[in-house]
């Protein structure tokens, strides 16, 4: 069930989510010449999310930064387990991808800043992760945070991985996708997809919005194909969630080019902060409940 008990820890934890660290993250990863899923810099950004990640996680024996190498190309994807308590046979996935790309043809020399188009996800993520950690938060059910390596090529990455969880027989109660969380196309400030998405699951983010996020406008749309990771969860039968930044009619025009830049996103966060404020507040919700 979709209870919303926690108010007492996510209203704790909400206030510190700061747009500042969520545009370091974003600026350090668009440094990059390229995220490209084959190339040297792919490598060498998957390396720094897991170097980030394990300085988060600090001594915390219930946590692990793991980087799951995928059998036919070099960048791994990249995963933080906070292991739950007295429920942790269940896991929550929240996850975005780090691979970035201006297209076919992208190459080793390539420049894809990728600001936008995933950054923005994997800053928000990584937001979410510092102050659960940094609040001493424990979950009851185990919380797995994400960055998908291939996402450009086919989804590559995140269906790896939900088939080794499905294949596992892991139970994954859901999965949130957070690609392109900071470019604001519309008035309204998130959009659920609908499609390759589980609409009890969705009900429940607007819930979540009007409870702890009252000022937020949530708007509704459709990307009409298998467009981010969420679809790889969908597909392996686990209930996945998009919260996307705009419409599909006003989405960012600069992705998969040299100009998904922080500068096309206003050189500001505010936006992907609100991503942060959900996340944390679906990590915390569901994250809390027993078995
Ligand atoms: N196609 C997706 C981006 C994307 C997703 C939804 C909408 I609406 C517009 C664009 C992609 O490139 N993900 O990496
Ligand atoms: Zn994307
Ligand atoms: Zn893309």
């Amino acid at each position: 069930s979709y209870a919303i008990d926690n108010q007492a820890a996510v209203n704790q934890l909400l206030p510190q989510l700061q747009d500042s660290n969520i545009l370091g993250t974003i600026q350090s990863l668009s440094n990059y010449q390229n995220r490209f899923y084959t190339t040297s810099h792919g490598v060498n950004a998957s390396n720094w999310i897991a170097a980030q990640w394990k300085q988060l996680a600090g001594n915390r024996g219930d946590v692990t930064v793991e980087q799951f190498a995928h059998a036919s190309w070099p960048q791994k994807s990249v995963i933080l387990t906070i292991k739950g308590t007295d429920n942790s046979a269940e896991t929550i996935v929240l996850g975005g991808h780090l691979d970035s790309t201006v297209g076919s043809g992208t190459g080793e020399s390539s420049r894809a800043p990728g600001a936008d188009d995933d950054a923005s996800g994997v800053a928000s993520l990584t937001e979410v992760i510092r102050v659960l950690l940094a609040g001493n938060y424990q979950p009851r059910r185990t919380i797995k945070f994400m960055a998908y390596s291939a996402e450009e090529v086919g989804l590559r990455g995140s269906a790896d991985i939900a088939k080794r969880f499905k294949q596992q027989q892991a139970k994954v109660v859901g999965a949130l996708q957070l690609d392109m969380t900071n470019y604001q196309g519309d008035a309204q400030d998130i959009f659920l997809f609908t499609d390759y998405t589980n609409a009890a699951q969705n009900t429940f983010l607007a819930n979540l919005a009007k409870v702890y996020l009252p000022s937020l406008k949530v708007g509704y749309s459709q990307c009409g194909y298998a467009c981010s990771d969420h679809a790889s969860w969908n597909a392996q039968g686990y209930a996945a969630s998009f919260p996307f930044e705009s419409s599909f009619n006003n989405s960012n025009p600069y992705i998969h080019s040299r100009n998904d830049t922080l500068a096309s996103s206003g050189n500001q966060a505010k936006h992907a902060l609100k991503f942060s404020q959900l996340a944390l507040a679906y990590a915390v919700e569901l994250g809390s409940d027993g078995p």
